[in-house]
């Protein structure tokens, strides 16, 4: 199976606190993987390091590889607007840009430099489609996306992660700002999606991530517990302290 992205002995210090002791994970092509682990462990840490989300942060020191297509994305040439180009991100409060639902999701090809009129309608209209948010916005694009309920607002935000055709779309706690319903809809649009792109989501919610997942990822404590597939994981976890999780024994 095609790996997009793969973290090498990913080691991540805040000032003298080091919140990752060295991950190693593969993310499979086309596939969801989960995050889990009690609050505090590193998902979020480990998540922004895949789109060098952390870089703004004063005192942070980061150490091991992080490849997308092969290429470490620390060590290369490529540039932050490329980057998070080629992998995009969704955050667990929905934030739309405080302009237009046309606006927002042609924002990310305006700053990739698409100028043709064409091209961005037709890109606007395909990204509100694949994020299911089509029939509600479509007579609608001028309205501010701020306008829209939580749910509606998180899936244009997928829309705009999906604008630009990234390779890999980060999620931070995607639903757990919303309502059960919404939640479900974004479970299901995520689910539809997975044919195209490679999802990486950080959950608290264990039912959601033997849901909609195809591998999960076990944190504690800035270590990488245990990996596998979310069948092999929930049903056969390989640590006793994986199934104590699991079963909701702590955390
Ligand atoms: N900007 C920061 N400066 C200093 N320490 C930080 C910073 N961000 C996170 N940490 C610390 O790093 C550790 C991991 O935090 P992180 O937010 O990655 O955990 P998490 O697993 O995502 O937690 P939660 O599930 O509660 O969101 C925590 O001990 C946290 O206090």
């Amino acid at each position: 199976m095609k790996n997009v992205m793969e973290a090498q002995n990913v080691k991540l210090s805040y000032g003298k606190y080091e919140a990752l002791h060295g991950i190693t994970l593969k993310f499979p092509a086309q596939k969801l993987t989960a995050l889990i682990g009690p609050s505090g462990c590193g998902k979020s840490t480990f998540l922004r390091c895949l789109n060098r989300m952390n870089d703004d942060i004063d005192n942070i020191k980061i150490s091991g590889k992080i490849l997308l297509e092969d290429k470490d994305i620390y060590h290369t040439h490529l540039d932050l607007v490329s980057l998070r180009k080629k992998v995009g991100m969704v955050f667990q409060q929905p934030t739309p840009f405080p302009f237009s639902v046309f606006d927002n999701v042609a924002y990310g090809l305006r700053v990739a430099g698409v100028k043709d009129k064409t091209v961005i309608e037709q890109r606007v209209e395909e990204s509100l489609k694949q994020a299911a948010i089509w029939e509600e916005t479509k007579d609608n694009l001028q309205r501010n996306a701020q306008e829209f309920s939580g749910g509606q607002q998180q899936r244009i935000c997928i829309a705009r992660a999906l604008a630009v055709r990234p390779e890999v779309v980060l999620l931070d706690e995607p639903t757990s700002a919303l309502d059960p319903i919404s939640s479900a809809e974004i479970e299901e649009t995520l689910m539809g999606l997975k044919k195209k792109y490679t999802f990486i989501m950080v959950t608290h919610n264990l039912q959601q991530a033997s849901r909609v997942s195809d591998q999960v990822a076990f944190l504690m404590n800035g270590e990488l517990i245990e990996s596998g597939s979310t069948e092999a994981m929930f049903l056969a976890p390989k640590k006793e302290i994986t199934s104590n999780y699991l079963n909701g024994r702590f955390g």
